[in-house]
């Protein structure tokens, strides 16, 4: 008896403990997911300048505690492994390191945990069109008010109102000062001319600040200040070709889909995550093993037969889509017939919804494109008959 009791104590102690973890999770994944949109926001110049106008407090925001930072969830079977090892060597070597692949594959959650591991805080920033260099160095940021106050004899006073320019470091300057480690995602979307200030932080260890006057225009790179580089292969649009001197001065690590085990497995752990959400999540319904399985072979075989990306998320996002659809029965009824990754589909409905659900994840990719598919409709034809044959 007093044994059952103690045992219903444990059981209830761990699960007061799992709740406790989960939220801590669920708060870390928060702050991450606030931190990657800020980078993003950050990364907008606006005002007449072209300069970076920041709402920051202060600069202390954007520095992520590498406990943070780790992505949640991680799978790390041997393929991630490889790769995430690979490249915490190259930051022990003090080289910048350049993921480059495919959309997809899991570039920024390699360059995450490789950035968790190495213990350091972490700073992210994103790569787009209208990032300059004073969206990544920093600039002056309106004025700041303050009043100087006088008394010149005992009950007369003059009050001066003065306006100073207040220099706000952005993502760049904080992660060398900080001896970060730097996540630039998507880099190549930048213009290649913001990135001359890069050069000199890898090349001779200072980083320039212009329009800073003074002795502390430039800072002395930290010792420990890292960079991971992400990029899609440059054949996709709307990324500029970068300079080779800077090329030059990474390594490249490419990074492509994973085996089907792994991408089962992550695919799994967001589906699994899901079912552990926080009440007011609506859990869904549980997608089993057998309808990842036919998830996950789908998107393979669309991966080789479309001229469109089809990378590991949109399988962690059909396999999401599935699990609010309580009609489909495809899972057990495909995956028997799974034969080397083609899939044997039969005509019932299951499998259409597996193609609605996988034509909605796809379409974006196809609507308002260059892509060699000619619209949505023949998006759904030909995942139909990839799914078929
Ligand atoms: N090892 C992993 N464990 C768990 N989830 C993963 C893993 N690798 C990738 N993912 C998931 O796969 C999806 C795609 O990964 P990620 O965003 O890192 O790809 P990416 O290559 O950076 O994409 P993009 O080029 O579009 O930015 C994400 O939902 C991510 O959480």
């Amino acid at each position: 008896m007093a044994e059952d009791t103690s045992r219903k104590r444990t059981v209830r102690g761990r699960k007061i403990r799992d709740d406790r973890e989960a939220k801590q999770r669920c708060k870390a994944r928060k702050k991450l997911a606030r931190s990657v949109s800020k980078a993003k926001t950050e990364s907008e110049p606006s005002g007449k300048s072209g300069g970076t106008h920041t709402q920051r407090t202060s600069e202390d925001d954007l520095l992520i505690d590498p406990a943070d930072a780790a992505p949640e969830p991680f799978i790390e079977t041997d393929a991630v492994a490889a790769v995430r090892d690979r490249i915490t060597g190259w930051l022990a070597a003090d080289q910048p390191v350049h993921l480059i692949g495919p959309t997809g594959t899991g570039k920024t959650a390699l360059a995450l945990s490789a950035a968790a591991a190495r213990g350091r805080p972490v700073v992210l920033c994103n790569g787009d069109k209208a990032v300059d260099t004073s969206a990544l160095v920093g600039g002056y940021s309106g004025g700041e008010r303050y009043e100087e106050r006088d008394e010149y004899v005992s009950g007369v006073s003059k009050k001066t109102q003065i306006v100073r320019d207040r220099w706000v470091d952005n993502p760049l300057s904080v992660a060398v000062r900080e001896g970060a480690t730097f996540i630039y995602n998507e880099f190549s979307r930048s213009d290649p001319a913001a990135h001359n200030v890069l050069l000199s932080v890898l090349e001779e260890g200072v980083l320039e600040r212009p329009g800073k006057y003074g002795a502390d225009r430039s800072i002395d790179v930290h010792p420990e200040f890292r960079v991971i580089f992400t990029s899609n292969d440059v054949e996709y649009a709307g990324v500029h070709q970068q300079q080779d001197a800077l090329l030059d001065r990474m390594v490249g690590v490419h990074v492509d889909y994973y085996d089907a085990e792994t991408e089962h497995e992550i695919v799994r752990s967001h589906v699994a995550e899901k079912q552990d959400g926080p009440a007011d999540d609506d859990p869904g319904r549980t997608v089993s093993d057998e309808e990842i399985e036919t998830v996950v072979n789908a998107t393979r075989t669309l991966r080789e037969e479309l001229p469109i990306v089809v990378g590991t998320r949109a399988a962690i996002t059909a396999a999401k889509g599935l699990s609010v659809f309580d009609d489909w029965d495809g899972g057990e009824a495909a995956a028997g017939r799974t034969d080397g990754g083609q899939i044997q589909f039969s005509d019932g409905d299951s499998d259409d919804l597996l193609a609605d659900v996988l034509t909605d994840v796809l379409g974006p990719k196809v609507a308002g494109t260059e892509a060699e598919i000619d619209g949505i409709a023949a998006l759904q034809r030909q995942i139909n008959e990839v799914l078929r044959d």
